[in-house]
């Protein structure tokens, strides 16, 4: 079968087996609360956590491909915003094995080619994260993994960048992303995927994941106008 295709997900910290499934050329938003396994579901999917369950690209088992083959195939961008070496934007960039043109390209998309030659340890937290998803679009991999790919930024760039994975997804990619800003998840994305205690509860287009019921029973809100309230407890 085509596709980013996991079955039977099993880890610590989810509840029972999930199974996900992301296409090609579709940006899937990954949304739930604080501490609902979004982040150990990514990790899981981008082959960083051993347990049971599947994981198969295109048809090819995940745990068969050297790692050289999972890294065209699956990039990953944490939601730490950590740098620890104190490199040059443009040589963290290059991590990703992309050559100088790449590099320059990635870069330029995130709105970033002005730092280039600044220490990553000297950029503003927005601007790191920034840089580390210029350092995965360098590298070009048929399905980007993003843990929160717009916590940090403005409303601008969290603009840009839905825009970038559009285009992403445009060339063929399959982005699924988390998000904590339901307005991006619900306007930018093909299909959201909720999850709540660890399970999936609900996935498909976003208006059939972002209804008035999901929304109080999954985070306790409810529309208020164009965002969000508490809703009585
Ligand atoms: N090493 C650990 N020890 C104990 N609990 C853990 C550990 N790692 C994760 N958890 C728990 O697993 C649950 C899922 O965590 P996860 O990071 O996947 O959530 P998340 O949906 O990404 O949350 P957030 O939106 O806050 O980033 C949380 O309750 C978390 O506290």
């Amino acid at each position: 079968m085509n596709g980013l295709v996991a079955k039977g997900i099993a880890r610590p910290h989810l509840s029972g087996a999930l199974d996900i499934t992301v296409a090609s050329g579709e940006i899937v938003g990954l949304i739930g609360p604080n501490g609902s396994g979004k982040t150990t579901l990514l990790r899981a999917l981008a082959g960083l956590t051993a347990g049971d369950g599947s994981i198969h690209i295109n048809g090819t088992p995940l745990a068969a491909m050297t790692s050289s083959q999972r890294a065209r195939r699956i990039a990953f961008m944490p939601a730490g915003r950590r740098v620890d070496w104190p490199m040059r934007v443009d040589d963290i960039v290059a991590l990703s094995g992309a050559g100088g043109d790449a590099v320059a390209g990635a870069l330029g998309r995130v709105g970033m080619s002005a730092f280039a030659s600044r220490r990553v340890d000297t950029l503003s937290t927005g601007e790191r994260a920034r840089a580390l998803l210029a350092r995965v679009l360098a590298g070009n991999a048929d399905w980007l993994l993003l843990d929160e790919p717009t916590a940090n930024l403005d409303p601008g760039h969290e603009l840009d960048v839905l825009a970038v994975l559009r285009a992403e997804a445009a060339r063929g990619a399959g982005v699924l992303a988390s998000f904590h800003n339901l307005a991006l998840a619900e306007t930018h994305c093909d299909r959201c995927v909720l999850m709540a205690d660890g399970r999936i509860v609900a996935e498909g287009v976003p208006a059939a994941v972002l209804t008035d019921a999901n929304l109080v029973a999954v985070y306790g809100i409810v529309r208020d106008g164009a965002g969000w309230r508490r809703s009585a407890s």
